[in-house]
């Protein structure tokens, strides 16, 4: 089946970018992305592309070449539904926070609403996409609420996970490693599915990229696939801890054992703990679906990989109070980054969060600079831990738009996201501005120690022994 229109519904940081790729490498295909939230919609459509609610590189181009042609941003959910034959569902999966399964299994209710609004709205065969990461098997409970609360239409179910990275999102989308399609493969409609979708990859993405596979393989790829990202992370930052007891360098001992072919050099980057709204949700989904399973060796397998991640965003506030003479009480301390990584705006379970939560306990003074994340975002991810008081947290944390004045009378910095920017400063600068003795705590290791010492600060590294 030739596709002429997708809506997408769920215009996130996956439903947004995804979709405008689409429009661009598709002009033939009316792209239309859909949400209940009236404000991401009306962001989406601003005339400021500034004020698009997704911060990527290359992406607000992209957004203006196609946008108003072929790519709508609208909250009109039923027309999109009933104007399209392939509907993605981009809703956000997350952990859940009530019930059975809570802090562990995927919350699958906004996936069930997008279910049971495509069955009422359609009068025509469609094609359903999961786009969302969802628990292996949920095709099925997706094909269940369709096939019975539907007005007799047919509908094909496909898995076709994203694999996109925040911050490289645009060249993600464009030179994707592979395009994961999951389907119904024993049947001719879910084979003509299949290839409807395949379709609309090819016009870019070169058939040898495109990967076909039954549905509960597609779905399983995908938790798969941040589990053992996730797992290389954890295991480089447990390697970090006991080089810093025994002298070695994490960056020496990451480049040599990346250079053997068979582990390869990618995602070996010690670090104060992975962040982003994907790796701990989907690990913590994966150790729940075995267990579920009883499983239980392989759930505490994997289990580890948050556990270690925890402990390296805690040992790295620890550090910061043990060298400051084991109190930081109404000392200032900035930070430099709270988005979860370079180049995003996204701060959802960035370390960054955890770490003032700590120091915050600590009743140190926490000021934070961020070049994209604005203060309200920095107040609210404190608030939703309910650790203290909204007031409390306004009281002890405050956020500056200008790095050097956040820097002014500080006692340590500590930098929590890896901002090409930081590198660029001007630290003689800083040193003169801050209390004596100058730290730096570097928790993503992106500043020269030979240049910061010669210059008077005392430097920590995350995974840098003596
Ligand atoms: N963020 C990433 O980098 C990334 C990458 C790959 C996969 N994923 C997965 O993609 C999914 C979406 O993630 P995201 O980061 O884009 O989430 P998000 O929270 O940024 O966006 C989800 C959007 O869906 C909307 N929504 C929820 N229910 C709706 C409904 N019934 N009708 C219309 N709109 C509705 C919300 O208002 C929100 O704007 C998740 O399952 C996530 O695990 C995310
Ligand atoms: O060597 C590394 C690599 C990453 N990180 C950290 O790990 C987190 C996640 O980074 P990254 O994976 O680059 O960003 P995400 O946007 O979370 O992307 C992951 O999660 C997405 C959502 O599922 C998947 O689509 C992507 O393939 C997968 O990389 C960030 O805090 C990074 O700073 C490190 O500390 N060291």
């Amino acid at each position: 089946m030739k596709i002429k229109n997708i809506c997408c519904i769920g215009a996130g940081y996956v439903g947004g970018p995804t979709m405008t790729v689409i429009a661009k490498q598709c002009p033939n295909i009316k792209v239309t992305v859909v949400d209940i939230n009236q404000d991401r919609i009306d962001a989406w459509n601003d005339n400021n592309l500034d004020n698009l609610p997704v911060f990527e590189p290359g992406l607000a181009d992209i957004v203006k070449e196609t946008r108003g042609k072929n790519l709508f941003f609208s909250t009109e959910v039923d027309t999109a539904i009933d104007e399209a034959e392939l509907i993605f569902i981009s809703v956000n999966t997350p952990t859940k926070t009530y019930g059975k399964g809570k802090g562990m299994a995927a919350d699958l209710k906004f996936i069930e609403l997008c279910a049971r609004q495509i069955a009422r709205v359609s009068k025509q065969d469609k094609i359903v996409v999961e786009k969302s990461t969802l628990p292996v098997r949920t095709a099925s409970a997706i094909k269940s609420i369709l096939d019975n609360t539907g007005n007799g239409v047919q509908f094909q179910i496909l898995s076709n996970p994203e694999f996109l990275a925040e911050g490289t999102a645009v060249n993600d989308l464009l030179n994707p490693d592979r395009v994961l399609i999951g389907g119904d493969n024993s049947s001719e409609e879910g084979i003509v599915a299949i290839q409807s979708l395949v379709d609309v990859y090819a016009n870019w993405v070169p058939a040898d990229r495109i990967l076909t596979t039954n549905v509960w393989s597609s779905e399983l790829s995908k938790l798969t696939a941040n589990a053992f990202l996730a797992q290389r992370v954890s295991s480089i930052n447990a390697m970090s801890e006991l080089c810093e007891k025994t002298g070695a360098d994490v960056n020496e001992v990451s480049k040599a054992i990346g250079m053997d072919s068979r582990i390869g050099s990618k995602f070996l980057k010690a670090s104060v703990g992975f962040g982003g709204s994907c790796f701990q949700k989907d690990i913590l989904n994966l150790v729940y679906i075995a267990k579920s399973y009883g499983l239980n060796e392989v759930a505490d397998y994997w289990e580890q990989v948050i556990l270690i991640n925890e402990h390296q965003k805690n040992r790295f506030s620890d550090k910061i109070v043990s060298t400051l003479y084991n109190t930081v009480s109404g000392k200032k301390i900035t930070f430099l980054g709270w988005a979860f990584k370079k180049d995003t705006n996204d701060t959802r379970e960035s370390a960054a969060i955890k770490v003032a939560d700590n120091l915050l306990n600590e009743q140190a003074n926490v000021v934070v600079y961020d070049p994209k994340v604005h203060l309200e975002r920095v107040y609210s991810d404190l608030d939703y831990l309910k650790t203290r008081s909204v007031e409390e947290n306004r009281e002890l944390l405050s956020v500056e738009s200008d790095p050097y004045r956040a820097c002014e009378g500080t006692h340590a910095i500590a930098i929590l996201t890896e901002w090409d920017e930081f590198k660029e400063y001007s630290w003689q600068k800083i040193y003169d501005s801050m209390n004596k003795p100058a730290f730096i705590f570097d928790g993503r290791g992106i500043l020269d120690k030979n240049s910061l010492e010669e210059i008077g600060f005392t430097y920590y590294k995350i995974g840098l022994g003596k």
